[in-house]
């Protein structure tokens, strides 16, 4: 086994911050204190939950956004605009699409001031490497999509970055591509044709980074920070169903399914201090969806508890990453538990499951007006004014104190139609308000009351 955790380090992060002022004038902090070393001899993952800032932290380490706080620094030096130690592979290829493939990758080196010659000599050596030879003149309209993500590693490659930064450069492509792809890629890697330092990957995909990364580093929300930095020690090439392989999957599935778990307790063997002491969530995060979705998955979970998160995705032909939410939504309302990447009905889920649509819509509507913060206040609220309505703009409000205005509309929406569901308040589209109905005050009463 192969511990890298002691390279040298060549590019570091000192506290970085980075934050947006959004157009109500509320400044919105996207990625708080993260502290951290990159490696040589590393490919490193970078995992987390939507919106965590994977993207940010990566375009900042590249010198493409300045952080708000803090610093990058290539070889102890803060940067001041780009990094001249690193090339991105883009999710959409950013391809040109009115130049060939053979300009497509001249292009980093011609930004560099490369002399013709010695540009073409080295684009046509990267394209030769990559796997694109004969199809140097053809347009990337020409080419498949694993074909045009070649062009964009062969692109970032050809001006022979330190670190070669990739943000999910595999998800645009189908299943079979992705895999071909990433296993060129490693190949290429492991037998050192391609001449970087490092690798830092951005992905979704908790097994893509468990069978390509040397390090995992773990990112929560609601600021972006670091929750854990575990190293992977497997050689590759990794047998994904090998015990060991299994392990790391199950410890970074609990990490990131418990977002409020310190992970001091679970059993990693490398954290950062960051990870720690980490940040307390600041207001409650509800995952955008339907509860429609809720009662399906909790249908599907009724004949196969204990089931692991894991073989579940498997077995339902999703991404673990689609049925995370619905889960992160299934837990706050506790109608499920989650341990250990087990997933368990609880007795109010099964109660839920059972129960005809009234007895559902109860069951929620109690749940909701326990533990949904924002909810709570919309109750609240429409309670303390005379005509119970109040304009959607006052939640708001609330909501982009800590969230990203798309963000907050995204909540806006998903507590509305929990709401909806359990009959706690109406909404009415055209004037943008949120109000009681005269019969759903009376119940909301009676639940209360009970
Ligand atoms: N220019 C910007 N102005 C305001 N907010 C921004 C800007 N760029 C990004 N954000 C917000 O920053 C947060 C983090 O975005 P980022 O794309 O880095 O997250 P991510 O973890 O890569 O997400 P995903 O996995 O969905 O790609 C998001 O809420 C996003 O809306």
């Amino acid at each position: 086994m192969l511990d890298k955790t002691n390279n040298p380090s060549f590019i570091a992060l000192q506290g970085i911050g980075k934050s947006y002022l959004q157009p109500n004038g509320q400044t919105i902090t996207i990625i708080e204190n993260i502290n951290l070393e990159l490696r040589t001899e590393q490919i490193i993952a970078i995992l987390g939950p939507s919106g965590s800032g994977k993207s940010t932290l990566m375009r900042m380490i590249a010198g493409l956004i300045p952080p708000t706080s803090g610093n990058v620094l290539y070889y102890d030096r803060p940067l001041t605009g780009l990094n001249p130690g690193v090339a991105i592979v883009f999710q959409n290829f950013a391809l040109y699409p009115w130049l060939t493939v053979l300009e497509n990758v001249e292009l980093g080196l011609k930004a560099k001031g490369e002399a013709k010659e010695s540009r073409e000599k080295k684009a046509l050596k990267m394209i030769d490497v990559i796997g694109l030879d004969g199809f140097e003149n053809a347009y990337p309209k020409e080419l498949s999509g694993g074909m045009r993500q070649r062009v964009g590693f062969a692109r970032a490659l050809a001006v022979e970055p330190e670190l070669l930064c990739m943000d999910e450069p595999f998800s645009a492509l189908d299943v079979l591509t992705a895999e071909n792809l990433r296993y060129e890629l490693l190949d290429l890697w492991l037998e050192r044709r391609i001449p970087t330092k490092s690798i830092l990957i951005v992905t979704h995909g908790i097994e893509e980074a468990v069978t390509l990364a040397d390090r995992i580093i773990v990112l929560g929300r609601n600021p972006g920070r670091i929750r854990a930095d575990l190293p992977v020690t497997l050689p590759h090439y990794r047998d994904r169903k090998s015990p060991e392989f299994q392990a790391i999957v199950d410890q970074v599935y609990k990490i990131i399914t418990q977002p409020d778990l310190d992970v001091d307790t679970i059993n990693t063997s490398t954290l950062t201090s960051q990870a720690k002491s980490e940040t307390p969530q600041r207001y409650q995060f509800l995952p955008s969806v339907r509860i429609g979705s809720i009662a399906g998955l909790i249908e599907i979970l009724e004949d196969r508890q204990g089931y692991d998160l894991y073989r579940l995705a498997q077995e339902l032909l999703l991404e673990v990453d689609d049925i995370l939410p619905i889960l992160d939504a299934a837990k706050l309302l506790e109608l499920i538990v989650l341990s250990e990447g087990d997933i368990s009905i609880t007795t109010l889920g099964q109660k839920f499951v059972q129960g005809n649509i009234d007895e559902r819509k109860q069951l929620i509507r109690l749940q909701i007006l326990s533990h949904i913060r924002l909810a709570q206040q919309i109750n609240q609220l429409i309670q303390s004014k005379r005509n119970h309505r109040i304009p959607e703009e006052m939640v708001l409000d609330i909501l982009e104190k800590y969230f990203t205005t798309g963000e907050a509309r995204a909540q806006l929406e998903t507590v509305i139609h929990w709401g909806r569901y359990a009959e706690l308040y109406s909404y009415d589209e055209p004037s943008g308000e949120i109000f009681f109905e005269q019969e759903i005050s009376e119940e909301i009463e009676e639940t209360i009351s009970v």
